[in-house]
Order: C-alpha cells, then structure tokens, then sequence
C-alpha cells in the first residue's frame, strides 16, 4: 500500500512541534531515545506502544536496553516521513 509522504512544510512543522524528536541524517525517519527509571518502566512503556501499534497497523523500529528505548519512525510504504509516524511520535509522548 503506497502511504503519502510529509511535505517538507509538514516536515519541519512536525520537527517543531516535537523538539525531542530529531530528524535522522537521512531524512527518511524521525528518532528519539527514551529513558526511564528502569526495565520494568521501559517494557510498560514498550507495551503500551505495542498496542497502540497493533491497532493503527504501523510499528516502530525500537532497541532496548535495560531503561533504554532508542526508537526510530519510518513508514516503509512511503519510504519516508508520514502522517502515521507524526500520529505515532505524538502518542509516544502520551504515553510517558
Ligand atoms: C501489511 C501492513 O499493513 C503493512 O506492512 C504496514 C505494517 N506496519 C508498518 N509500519 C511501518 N512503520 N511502516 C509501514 O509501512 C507499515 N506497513
């Protein structure tokens, strides 16, 4: 399924709105890496994410390790930036 990609208006204004959010060199995916008190406090937050993940068909590209959640967001079928990573990046920072 083609998805459609960011303008690069959309872009900067998503990158403004979410200042803990880089773009990565790229262009292509949007990164941040999340810390927490500990394991158990990443795996919830890792859950939650899940899914929400599940339920709108889109899924982060994440590494974990101990309190540590290096997530990138990229949406494969517009090989870019999409309005789905916005949505995905902006429920992230709910679910803190
Ligand atoms: C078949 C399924 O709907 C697609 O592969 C979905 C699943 N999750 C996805 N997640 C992400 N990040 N990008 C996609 O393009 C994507 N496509």
């Amino acid at each position: 399924m083609t998805v459609a990609r960011l303008t690069d208006s959309e872009r900067d204004a998503l990158l403004a709105e979410l200042p803990e959010w880089q773009l990565r060199e790229d262009g292509l995916a949007i990164v941040r890496t999340f810390r927490f008190a500990d394991f158990s406090e990443a795996w919830g937050f890792m859950n939650r994410v899940a899914l929400y993940a599940e339920k709108a068909d889109h899924h982060p590209e994440w590494f974990n390790v101990y309190n540590r959640v290096e997530v990138t967001l990229t949406t494969h079928d517009a090989d870019g930036l999409s309005a789905r990573d916005a949505a995905m990046a902006r429920a992230m920072e709910t679910f803190l």
